[in-house]
């Protein structure tokens, strides 16, 4: 809730929707419908007027890499807070951002790669675990509609191992290919390997696996449907107004 009515009722969180007829846009306007402390002031897709969401206390974005840069300027110079589960956001992109918001230091935007419960342990599982093999691989299995590759989450999952690695000190792991059809060994993402498999049938799944001395261990997690990243995204709308700045990853609201 975000204040108080003058009957002294709790008001509910005002919530804007960007990407409301995508897969998981339409997900989100389900979602938030469904909650008790929200309501849906604003569903905004591709061609809909983004003003329609000015009278909203929080817009989620679930857009496309291209655009969501566009709808962010747009939501901190509207002063709305936001809930960001759109991929694409490179080191660049953060710094761009926290420029933004540094002209808004009371506004606070939330990004994750993955909203779903189960994704956000097993990285904090691979984060953990990554110091005591010598190598680690990361296979993302997703949708065939899908834009990106590597997921987000794959990205996000290499990079936080690779600094794990890096803060204990340790070479990159062994590994004699010298002859390589192109893709073959994966996307190298801060010396981790990322490999992308696309089919029909599948929704978001992530192995991280790990090889050592006469054994190894595979993390994986399986959304089998889109509203496994529901409770996350709800728990991000109610978090994001006491959290100015930006926040970057679903982590740092679950406290883990
Ligand atoms: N963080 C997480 O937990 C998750 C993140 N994602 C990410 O969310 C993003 C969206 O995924 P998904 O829902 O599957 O994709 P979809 O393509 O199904 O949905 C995206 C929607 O956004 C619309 N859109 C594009 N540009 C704009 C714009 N400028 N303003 C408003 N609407 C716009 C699209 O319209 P049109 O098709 O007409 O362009 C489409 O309806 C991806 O980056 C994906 O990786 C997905 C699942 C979970
Ligand atoms: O596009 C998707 O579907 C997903 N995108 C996110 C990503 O790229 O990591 C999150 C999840 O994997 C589903």
């Amino acid at each position: 809730m975000t204040g108080m009515s003058d009957n002294g009722e709790e008001t509910p969180i005002k919530v804007g929707v960007l990407g409301s007829r995508g897969r998981m846009g339409a997900e989100v306007v389900r979602a938030v419908e469904g909650a008790a402390d929200m309501t849906l002031v604003a569903a905004v897709d591709s061609g809909d007027d983004r003003a329609a969401l000015t009278s909203a206390d929080v817009v989620v974005d679930f857009t496309h890499p291209d655009a969501v840069m566009d709808n962010l300027r747009f939501a901190v110079e509207s002063g709305l807070h936001a809930v960001v589960g759109t991929t694409g956001f490179t080191e660049e992109r953060v710094g761009t951002l926290t420029g933004w918001l540094a002209e808004k230091p009371e506004l606070g935007v939330l990004i994750a790669p993955n909203f779903a419960l189960g994704a956000v342990l097993a990285l904090r599982f691979a984060q953990q675990a990554a110091r005591f093999y010598d190598s680690a691989e990361v296979v993302e299995l997703h949708h065939n509609r899908k834009a990106d590759a590597p997921s987000g989450t794959a990205e996000h999952t290499a990079r936080v191992i690779a600094r794990a690695r890096a803060e204990a000190g340790m070479e990159p792991g062994e590994d004699a290919t010298t002859s390589e059809r192109d893709g073959a060994r994966g996307a190298d993402v801060a010396g981790v390997r990322v490999h992308s498999v696309r089919l029909p049938g599948l929704v978001a799944h992530e192995e991280i696996l790990f090889g050592g001395q006469g054994e190894t261990l595979t993390i994986r997690h399986d959304s089998l449907d889109r509203t496994s990243f529901m409770p996350g995204v709800l728990l991000g709308v109610r978090a994001v107004l006491t959290r100015p700045g930006l926040t970057f990853g679903l982590d740092r609201v679950l406290d883990l």
